[in-house]
């Protein structure tokens, strides 16, 4: 993989105490669908979980089954699949909620309680002592019924050192499995992380985990820097879903242990965008294209430099092959494409060109994107196709054109055409603009030669008001002599005068 040659990593490996491996606790149905607007039915959380399970998440927060009779029977049918992974239910230190978690038959349950001086003073109005109380007993409780207990001090990085050091040793000896520090309103800084996941681990026993949120775009770095400073499980959500901004996205910091820790996790990388499409779609949180790993424009490549280096070689310009997270290299053409791509993408096709044309197309290419436009593979193939069978001589060329259309005026064109090297000009209505262009032409032709429209067809290539339009149209003289033309523009006007003009060409060329 391209990544080794990234020597600095190298360098600085050594000063990280990287776990051997890391587990993945994902919490897409959990903090996930705390995303504001997203509400999961049983049936979406279970095709959710089931999906996540494939893709070999070690643990699965199924849900908070205190929080509604409906999210209790999420969790309780998600238990009872017999996943690989572990399903976890989410507990306040309060017995009511425990019970709600254990009457799901979940095997991990994840207990909270508010640590900082703003949550103890405002929000739940307890002492520290008395937060310590509830969360001796609330794992105590787990724990004697048999299940994992993992124990968080929400808001742990706005809270006093000494007391969190104080609740995280209480809660170990408690007998919690493993204790994870949620950056809950994502405040932290990667190396401000890093420090407190140190001094954590240097008074800590059991393993430690981190949950950040992405409140300014750190969640992902932030877990990374916890997991150099020796934290062993992290919690992520699939596309990075999660209450406000989200939490850190599943995608990325799974991507970044492989290729950049080369830490091993169980996740199988080729589900990665179809997973991510799964939840998008179910949750109707839509990715942006730009979005790491999974979006729409993660591997796709429209500068021309670029389509170049990855068509020689991929990782000029990908850091890995698309294929390892089940995405595909795309090449976009648009206004800073360049021959090669052109090229390319008219192979894809089964297309073959002279230079000649293929700079023409280049240049009509160029032309689409300046004025703003997207060249899609369809585009592109009809405008390939209408420069292959353009009319070897243009005995017949457009010089200027002008039409004038409207609700009460009588659609009128002026065209000016170069025949045989005299300019003439001619003026025409008709019932549309396409009509009154096409009679003018006609008008001018028919003192060279006596050619008729027999078939006119037009087509949107694309959708959209700015679509491309393709233009056929069959033309024949009096001897009996037929040709096609046709042309591709974003102007109908311009479209069919091109194709109109090509096939009288044509005819010409046989006389
Ligand atoms: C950082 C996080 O993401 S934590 C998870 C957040 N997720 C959710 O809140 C989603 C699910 N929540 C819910 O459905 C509801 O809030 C419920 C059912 C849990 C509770 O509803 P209600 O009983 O009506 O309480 P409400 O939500 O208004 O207030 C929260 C209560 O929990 C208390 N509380 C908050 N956290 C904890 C905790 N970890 N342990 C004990 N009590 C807590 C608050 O002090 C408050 O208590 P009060 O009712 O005595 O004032
Ligand atoms: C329950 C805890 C871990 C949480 O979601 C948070 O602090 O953000």
């Amino acid at each position: 993989m391209s990544i080794e040659e990234v020597k600095y990593i190298d360098e600085v490996k050594n000063e990280m105490k990287l776990p051997k491996k890391v587990k993945i606790f994902d919490t897409t149905l959990r903090d996930g669908e705390q995303t504001p607007g997203v509400a999961l039915t049983v049936d979406e959380k279970i095709s959710i979980a089931q999906k996540l399970d494939q893709l070999g998440v070690n643990i699965i927060e199924a849900g908070f089954p205190a929080a509604s009779p409906g999210e209790k029977n999420a969790v309780k049918n998600i238990a009872s699949l017999s996943l690989d992974a572990n399903i976890c239910g989410l507990a306040r230190v309060l017995k009511g909620d425990l019970d709600a978690a254990l009457d799901c038959d979940v095997d991990y349950i994840h207990t909270f309680i508010g640590t900082s001086p703003i949550h103890r003073k405002y929000k739940l109005k307890m002492d520290k002592e008395e937060i310590i109380q509830k969360a001796i007993f609330a794992v105590e409780y787990a724990r004697d019924h048999g299940v994992k207990v993992e124990f968080s001090a929400e808001d742990a990085t706005r809270t006093e050192f000494d007391y969190l050091l104080k609740i995280y040793k209480t809660v170990e000896d408690a007998g919690a499995h493993i204790i994870n520090v949620p950056d809950t309103v994502g405040v932290m800084i990667p190396r401000a992380m890093e420090h407190l996941i140190n001094k954590l681990n240097e008074n800590l026993k059991i393993p430690l985990s981190v949950h950040c949120h992405d409140d300014f775009g750190l969640a992902v770095a932030n877990s990374l820097s916890a997991i150099e400073a020796g934290a062993s499980q992290v919690h992520v959500t699939i596309n990075g879903l999660g209450e406000r901004a989200g939490n850190a996205a599943l995608e990325e910091v799974v991507m970044a242990l492989i290729i950049h820790y080369g830490i091993p996790v169980d996740i199988e990388t080729k589900r990665l965008v179809d997973i991510s499409e799964f939840v998008s779609k179910i949750t109707g949180v839509k990715m942006p294209p730009n979005k790491a790993i999974i979006g729409e424009n993660a591997f796709a490549h429209e500068a021309g430099i670029h389509v170049h280096g990855v068509t020689e070689k991929s990782e000029t310009y990908e850091p890995i092959k698309p294929e390892m997270v089940g995405h595909k290299r795309r090449i976009v053409l648009g206004k800073h494409t360049g021959t090669k791509a052109i090229k390319s993408k008219l192979e894809e096709h089964g297309i073959e060109m002279d230079e000649k044309q293929l700079q023409t197309l280049y240049e009509q290419v160029k032309e689409l994107g300046d004025k703003g436009k997207r060249v899609t593979d369809a585009d592109l193939k009809a405008m390939a196709i209408t420069l292959l069978g353009r009319a070897p001589e243009e005995i017949v060329k457009l010089e200027g054109i002008a039409v004038m259309t409207g609700e009460s005026v009588m659609p009128t064109a002026t065209v000016k055409l170069r025949i045989k090297d005299k300019i003439k000009t001619a003026a025409k209505t008709g019932v549309g603009p396409v009509d009154a262009a096409i009679n003018a032409i006609h008008s001018l032709v028919s003192e060279t030669a006596d050619i008729e429209l027999e078939e006119y067809n037009i087509e949107a290539i694309t959708g959209g008001t700015n679509a491309l339009a393709e233009v056929f149209v069959v033309m024949s003289d009096k001897k009996g002599n037929k040709a096609t033309g046709r042309s591709t523009r974003e102007d109908i006007v311009m479209a069919s005068v091109e194709a109109v003009l090509d096939a009288i060409n044509k005819i010409l060329t046989l006389k």
